[in-house]
């Protein structure tokens, strides 16, 4: 099958060096042109791992990338892989896919075959089929229905293991408002099913749309229920970890998504959360348990710096922050909770002395005042206290590096260090 992929960032590169593996022939398309030219030449922009392996071996063969638009028409099916980022409000903006509907339209108008477009952005119930499809419409100027067809198919890799989650997902969601979009959808995703078994679940566009919010609704309230929970332990002197290993047994509760600390971040639980909640507003239902779900994560960075202050004057205090990414694996920071952290330190006067093993530069670029080192031992040199703020394998085994700190107050936000003799150590939610 021929198949497009507009947009070549996290998802849209995944799922095109991916569907060159199963035997299709794919064809990128975005508006970066050092990310085609890098895509050609069998290199992702993107750090994920087993990714330059599959495009090396597909790029110039089966895989091609152009800034091209009109490469569409000798496809049989395009998937629009687009950002669909937050406005101040919380509310999904979905001005850019909007614009790539229409470019696709517009390439595929006045052609005789049938094309299937599918939407793979995380976009709220309603937007296909009122934003995108009158978009492609626009550009195509012709009615979606007959030649053209719109589905929806929502993603669920994780960044950090975006290729392994493509490749063998629990699930795969179809969703279509008919027969010939389902079977064209089915056909895109038959050498998966056959190969990994997922559950395939055929739904209308709508439902597609809405299962991808509910699933990361779902899992971003699961931290924070067992964060508040956790929370509440931290008052009794209970370790949440022992009672998230015991309830994680049932298998209604499953032992997933259950580590408690500081908190969710990244590009998509914070921003999917908010446009679920601003879309509930307009359709004038209050999301009361949703808003609660966010004040409760962006309460956390707040209680590991009065765990800190418990223990140091923070006011012209070394503080090492270890840990920027919002989860280990990847230089991503965004929404990290290292930034409410690093601002709290600010704000009470603190010289902040941060690392992390590949996320300074991005951090950088946030705080170019913080002063940045390059092991976590330097950091921890001098420092008067330390927040661990993502869990790095190689925060374990830090061991020594804590007795060359000033005063070894280690406050854990992701139950990542060993606790010693030879330190003050407070886990925050145990
Ligand atoms: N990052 C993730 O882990 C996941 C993201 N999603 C959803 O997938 C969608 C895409 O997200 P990412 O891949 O993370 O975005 P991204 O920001 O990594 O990549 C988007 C790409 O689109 C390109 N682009 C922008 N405008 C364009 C246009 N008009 N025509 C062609 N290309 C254009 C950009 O140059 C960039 O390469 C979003 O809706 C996101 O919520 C869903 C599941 C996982
Ligand atoms: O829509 C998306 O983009 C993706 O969002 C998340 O994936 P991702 O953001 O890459 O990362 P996760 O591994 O889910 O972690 C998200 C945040 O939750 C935190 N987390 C995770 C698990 C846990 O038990 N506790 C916890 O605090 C992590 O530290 C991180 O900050 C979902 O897991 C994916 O299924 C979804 O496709």
């Amino acid at each position: 099958m021929n198949i497009a992929v507009v947009g070549s960032g996290y998802v849209g590169t995944t799922i095109a060096a991916c569907f060159a593996d199963l035997g299709h022939d794919v064809t990128a398309i975005d508006i970066d042109e050092d990310i085609v030219e890098r895509l050609n030449r069998g290199e992702a922009s993107i750090h994920e791992p087993g990714l330059d392996e599959l495009l090396s071996e597909h790029a110039g063969g089966r895989l091609t990338a152009t800034t091209d638009y009109d490469a569409i028409t000798d496809c049989d099916v395009t998937f629009l892989a687009l950002p669909t980022p937050s406005r101040e409000d919380g509310s999904i903006d979905a001005s850019i896919i909007e614009g790539g509907a229409r470019s696709v339209g517009e390439a595929l108008s006045g052609g005789s075959e049938e094309h299937l477009v599918v939407v793979k952005s995380t976009v709220v119930p309603g937007t296909t089929e009122e934003a995108l499809i009158p978009a492609i419409e626009d550009g195509a100027g012709e009615a979606v229905g007959e030649r053209i067809r719109v589905g929806m198919n929502p993603e669920f890799l994780r960044e950090g293991s975006a290729v392994t989650d493509f490749l063998e997902p629990d699930k795969v969601v179809l969703g279509a408002s008919d027969d010939w979009s389902h079977e064209r959808l089915e056909s895109v995703f038959e050498p998966l099913i056959e190969r990994a078994e997922p559950a395939v679940v055929e739904a209308t566009v709508r439902e597609a749309e809405m299962i991808k919010y509910a699933n990361n609704a779902f899992l971003a309230s699961k931290i924070s229920l067992i964060n508040e929970i956790g929370n509440v332990c931290k008052e009794f002197g209970i370790d949440a970890y022992r009672i998230a290993d015991a309830i994680g047994l049932d298998d209604r509760i499953g032992e997933q998504f259950l580590r408690s600390g500081v908190g969710w971040g990244g590009s998509c639980f914070p921003k999917d959360v908010d446009a679920l909640r601003a879309a509930a507003r307009e359709a004038g239902y209050e999301p009361e348990l949703l808003d609660s779900v966010v004040a409760v994560n962006d309460r956390q960075p707040e209680r590991m710096l009065a765990l800190l202050e418990k223990h140091v004057d923070v006011e012209g205090a070394r503080i090492a922050v270890l840990g920027l990414s919002f989860k280990p694996g990847t230089d991503d920071i965004r929404n990290s909770r290292s930034i409410p952290a690093i601002e709290g330190l600010v704000e009470r006067g603190a010289d902040v002395v941060a690392y992390d093993p590949v996320a300074t530069e991005n951090m950088r670029e946030l705080f170019p005042d913080v002063e940045y080192a390059d092991s976590a031992s330097e950091a921890l040199s001098g420092a008067d206290g330390t927040l661990v703020m993502t869990d790095w394998d190689e925060f374990a085994a830090l061991g020594d590096a804590f007795e060359g700190m000033a005063s070894p107050v280690v406050i854990d936000g992701r139950r990542i260090v060993e606790p010693s003799e030879s330190i003050t150590y407070e886990g925050l939610t145990w």
